[in-house]
């Protein structure tokens, strides 16, 4: 077995959409970033890439590079998860948990789950998706950047 952590920050921006653990949510604002800004995914990506030792998502999929540039978090997961079962690994589980102070996420909570578990072969009950304000304080509290937290935990296919 193999645990890993995954951390993410985007800043909000007007005239963006808010793309979050791969569903586009309802919003007068969405993030700033050089792909969709999915910080969800970003997260949940980079806890699979630590799990594994296989660096971060930057060095997988460059913010220098224009084939990003704008990019489907949504694929790039799907690429990630090619390379975990490539490796002989299967998801255990995930928990996630999204900071920010606006939307209400918990509505699109579950549908969330479902496109991350089709991404990952896994069932939702293998895909936990949670949302927290920061009550006012600091950067999500000024409603300036959401963030996500994300860790995994990766089962061996080899018995
Ligand atoms: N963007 C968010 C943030 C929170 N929620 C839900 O509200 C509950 C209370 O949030 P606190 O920050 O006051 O603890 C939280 O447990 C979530 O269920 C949400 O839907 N969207
Ligand atoms: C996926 C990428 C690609 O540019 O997305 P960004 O929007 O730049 O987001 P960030 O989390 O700053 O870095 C990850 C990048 O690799």
């Amino acid at each position: 077995m193999r645990i890993g952590f995954g951390f993410d920050v985007h800043e909000v921006a007007p005239d963006r959409p808010l793309v979050l653990g791969g569903v586009q949510i309802p919003a007068e604002f969405g993030l700033l970033g050089h792909s969709d800004a999915d910080v969800v995914l970003h997260a949940v990506m980079d806890a699979m890439l630590g799990a594994l030792a296989l660096g971060d998502i930057g060095q997988h999929f460059p913010n220098t590079d224009s084939r990003y540039k704008d990019a489907d978090s949504y694929a790039l997961l799907q690429r990630v998860w090619t390379l975990v079962t490539s490796q002989g690994y299967k998801l255990g589980n995930l928990d996630v948990m999204v900071l920010a102070e606006a939307p209400k996420l918990t509505p699109h909570v579950g549908k969330m789950r479902e496109r991350i578990a089709s991404a990952c072969e896994a069932n939702t009950g293998q895909i936990s998706v949670k949302a927290t304000t920061m009550e006012t304080l600091g950067f999500v509290g000024r409603r300036e950047g959401i963030a996500a937290q994300a860790v995994v935990l990766l089962v061996s296919n080899v018995v």
